[in-house]
């Protein structure tokens, strides 16, 4: 049999998140839990001195990364509280170690975008005014007077970046009726004269970023293609040098380095990320020599470095530092293994399965697959499909401490890329668009199916779980093919679409707009949204369920739980014989607490251990 892993060391080895590299490349910010909590923290890069800048005052889950000022003596962050989402601005100085409240509007959003080259301003994203919006924080004021906004667009819109010279801002948003549609676009740094600069056809989403040195160029991204390519804008002439062949690879951009040669690139492919280098001068693009596994990073360092992080469904994230002049790397912060050895880590396949529909019988789903080492080979065993959330998001072939240490119970465990997710390319990302819980919950119903047909898996133990959007297709693939499942854990899910649009519009407006962009308009397609709310068809249930909520997320309601709790009780069904229900009075949507992940996941292998 397999031997369970120590959960409590699994889930405290320290994590790092929102690595930032200073604008005069010598430092990076970041949060990290290495002291039990997440803690701000900067890393000398020619030094490697570490230092700790909070002391429990940064949230336990933070929701962005910290923004350095032009002189690289100060960091914006944005904080809120038990995972409610309404981040306010802080500011830290690295001189003095204070950390100050900058104006706040209790229930908006503030985003630190982009500290101005002069010092006294700050670029902020903000859905103080509605829906989030563009706003300059003026820091030599105070109070209200602080703010100024600087777009008021009806949709969604974002900044990017001030230019080098600080008189322009980079920008995207969406003036089409056509909400799938995105453009990008550039201002003045006081938000007059926006202008479109960047569109190729209406409903396909193109996007800015960030400037080339001397503010001539911006980065661009475009899927009309049908996948990511990246490029560069001729802010002169209008015109977009692509790089990235077209029908050729899943491409973001990234930066321009700051001596303007090179632009990197994030590549998508087969569940795995890759950075690359474009040259501004040939369009060549130039491998590096990573270690194989996964690797992200698109931020240069000390003039000619770039910062990646690495990692392999077997090893935890390592920070390397790229060196572009040797083509070397050296480990800036190792991953941390207390006395795990990296062998006790079941290695993740990567694999297709069939997901045959009379329109589409030759799908083939992509997944990665978790086979539990040491199972006795005369005896079925249990297996769980893992939903993932977004619906615009992927599993990538990354390390997963829960899902490692559900596989060392002896779950097997399969991580799809169902229709709607990203990575395969804009057809297979917009599979699911105005179809929630159709091509995308058969294909979790095709996993389970998939699951039964391996030799070593009892087809009466699937269960299903997920988060966020994978929670959604947790609480309706049990409703919708009530034998597949014989358990289902939703964690903080959907079950009212209506209601979830409605508390949407109120506290996140920005998300509200992503769902209609996905599913229309509630009024207009209000059957289809009923049809795939579980809360509908909750008469339906068979599977035995868990349900587990965060009491404080803005994003998926706890009202989301408690309404589809209701609906089983009037069917007859009671708490604690049918179903199990746990809130969480200190946490939002999910949580990075380790204190808290192990709660968590205890008591999701202990109801495995009960009920499947
Ligand atoms: C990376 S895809 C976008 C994630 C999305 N955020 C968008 O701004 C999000 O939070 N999705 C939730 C599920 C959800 C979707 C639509 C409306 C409310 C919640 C998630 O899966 O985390």
């Amino acid at each position: 049999m397999p031997t369970p892993l120590p959960l409590e060391e699994l889930v405290t080895l320290p994590i790092t998140m929102g690595l930032t590299v200073s604008p005069d490349g010598e430092q990076v910010a970041y949060y990290d839990n290495r002291s039990g909590r997440m803690e701000l923290c900067t890393l000398h890069l020619r030094t490697r001195e570490r230092r700790q800048h909070t002391s429990g005052q940064a949230p336990a889950t933070p929701r962005s990364a910290p923004v350095w000022s032009a002189d690289s003596r100060e960091l914006f962050l944005a904080w809120d509280h038990d995972g409610n989402e309404r981040t306010a601005l802080h500011v830290l100085s690295l001189d003095t170690g204070e950390v100050r409240a900058l104006h706040h509007q209790p229930g908006s959003m503030d985003f630190p975008v982009h500290a101005h080259p002069d010092g006294t301003r700050l670029l902020v994203n903000s859905t103080r005014g509605g829906q989030m919006n563009i706003w300059q924080y003026d820091l030599t004021r105070s109070g209200e007077d602080a703010w100024t906004p600087l777009s008021t667009q009806p949709n969604s819109t974002q900044a990017v970046a001030y230019s080098p010279d600080g008189r322009r801002i980079s920008l995207n948003t969406n003036e089409s009726p056509d909400l799938r549609n995105l453009d990008g676009y550039v201002m003045n740094a006081d938000g007059t004269g926006m202008c479109r600069v960047l569109h190729l056809q209406e409903g396909t989403r193109e996007s800015v970023g960030h400037w080339h040195p001397d503010g001539t160029h911006l980065t661009a991204a475009s899927d009309a293609a049908g996948h990511g390519r990246a490029g560069r804008l001729d802010l002169t002439s209008g015109e977009v040098q692509w790089f990235t062949p077209e029908g050729g690879p899943d491409d973001t951009p990234g930066r321009i380095s700051p001596d303007g040669q090179w632009l990197s690139v994030t590549r998508n492919a087969d569940s795995t990320l890759t950075p690359l280098l474009y040259s501004l001068d040939t369009a060549v693009p130039r491998a590096l020599h990573l270690p194989l596994g996964l690797s992200s990073g698109t931020q240069y360092a000390l003039g000619h470095q770039l910062l990646v992080g690495h990692t392999t469904t077997t090893t935890r994230a390592d920070v390397l530092l790229y060196d572009l002049t040797t083509d070397t790397t050296s480990t800036l912060i190792p991953a941390e293994y207390g006395t795990l050895h990296p062998e006790r880590f079941t290695p993740g396949q990567y694999i297709h399965y069939p997901s045959p529909s009379a329109h589409d019988p030759q799908v083939q789903v992509p997944a990665i697959l978790y086979v539990p080492q040491g199972l006795n080979p005369a005896d079925r065993h249990p297996a769980l499909v893992h939903a993932h959330g977004g619906p615009t998001a992927q599993f990538f072939r990354t390390f997963d401490d829960e899902v490692q240490y559900l596989v060392s119970l002896g779950y097997t465990v399969i991580c799809p890329n169902v229709r709607g997710s990203t990575g395969y390319g804009t057809p297979w990302r917009d599979a699911n668009l105005r179809d929630w819980g159709g091509r995308d919950l058969q294909d979790i119903a095709a996993a389970a199916t998939y699951l039964a047909t391996l030799p070593h898996v009892d087809p009466a133990r699937i269960g299903l779980y997920g988060v966020s959007y994978g929670g959604y297709l947790s609480y309706l693939a049990p409703v919708k093919h009530p034998d597949l499942f014989k358990v289902a854990i939703p964690i903080v899910g959907i079950t009212d679409l209506h209601q979830l649009h409605t508390d949407n519009s109120r506290d996140i407006p920005q998300l509200a707009y992503y769902f209609r962009t996905m599913m229309g308009h509630p009024d207009e397609h209000a059957g289809l949204w009923r049809d795939r709310s579980a809360i509908t068809h909750a008469a339906n249930l068979k599977a035995h369920m868990l349900m587990l909520h965060g009491a404080n997320d803005p994003r998926c309601p706890v009202n989301q739980a408690r309404g589809f709790r209701d609906a089983l009780n009037a069917t007859g069904k009671h708490e604690g014989q049918d179903y199990e229900y746990v809130e969480f009075d200190d946490q939002g949507h999910g949580t990075a607490d380790p204190a808290a992940r192990i709660r968590t996941t205890r008591l999701i292998a202990d109801y495995l251990a009960r009920h499947l």
